[in-house]
């Protein structure tokens, strides 16, 4: 899966040019498209390209791999968004936030002019949640009462739990994040919706209808998914 990632994220270097805005997703498959960016900019095949990050992960490596670093509210517009995600269903949806970035990558990725989604094989579903949880970032004296609001969803969810710290995770923006799995996801834009109808909710891990092109890391090759 690792070279599969690796793939996927160099065939992502076709994306940039030179004074382009990037937004710098979360995760490890964006970690090699960092090192491969950093790699362009510092041998100087790339100018003048920033990168807006999504996390204190994207920020670090971006810093360590020599890619410019700027914040939302000091760009105009973001050319181009380069994420991973957990799962992509036949209709270019997706379910992000295992790495508990997503309201940050929804901001951006929702704006950038191109969403490009980087996978290996083993993401692509028919549905959403056949395989993973959706995230949902909630303010943290709400977690509870949100919990079993979901039920009224048929969904059972989980208050995610650190494994380097005691007690919850605790988001960058102070949230806890609770990881709902759903009897069966037929309408994801609609879910997304009523999910953040839920006050409490800050935002959900359903990337409904926002991916422009997937590139998908298989044994074969990269191939290219296109709304
Ligand atoms: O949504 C994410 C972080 O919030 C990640 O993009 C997603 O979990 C994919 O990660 P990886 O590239 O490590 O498989």
């Amino acid at each position: 899966m690792k070279e599969l990632k690796r793939a996927v994220a160099k065939e992502a270097l076709k994306f940039i040019e030179d004074d382009m805005i990037v937004s710098l997703g979360t995760g490890s498959t964006t970690a090699y498209f960092l090192e491969y960016l950093g790699k362009l900019i510092m041998e100087e095949e790339l100018e003048d390209v920033y990168g807006v990050p999504t996390s204190y992960q994207a920020r670090l490596l971006a810093l360590e791999y020599g890619v410019p670093v700027v914040g939302l509210d000091e760009v105009d517009a973001i050319d181009i968004a380069v994420d991973g995600a957990d799962e992509v269903d036949l209709n270019l949806n997706l379910i992000k936030g295992r790495g508990a970035a997503l309201t940050m990558e929804k901001i951006v990725e929702y704006r950038a002019g191109t969403f490009l989604v980087l996978v290996d094989e083993s993401k692509l579903v028919e549905r959403l949640g056949q395989k993973m949880p959706v995230p949902i970032e909630v303010i943290p004296a709400a977690w509870r009462a949100i919990k079993e609001e979901l039920e009224v969803f048929n969904a059972t969810a989980e208050l995610r739990m650190a494994s380097k710290k005691d007690g919850p995770v605790v988001t960058e923006n102070g949230n806890f994040l609770l990881d709902a799995r759903f009897h069966r996801i037929d309408d994801p834009l609609d879910l997304e919706i009523e999910l953040n109808n839920i006050p409490g909710v800050v935002e959900n891990g359903i990337f409904a209808d926002i991916a422009d092109i997937v590139l998908v890391g298989t044994r074969e090759g990269v191939k290219r998914l296109e709304r």
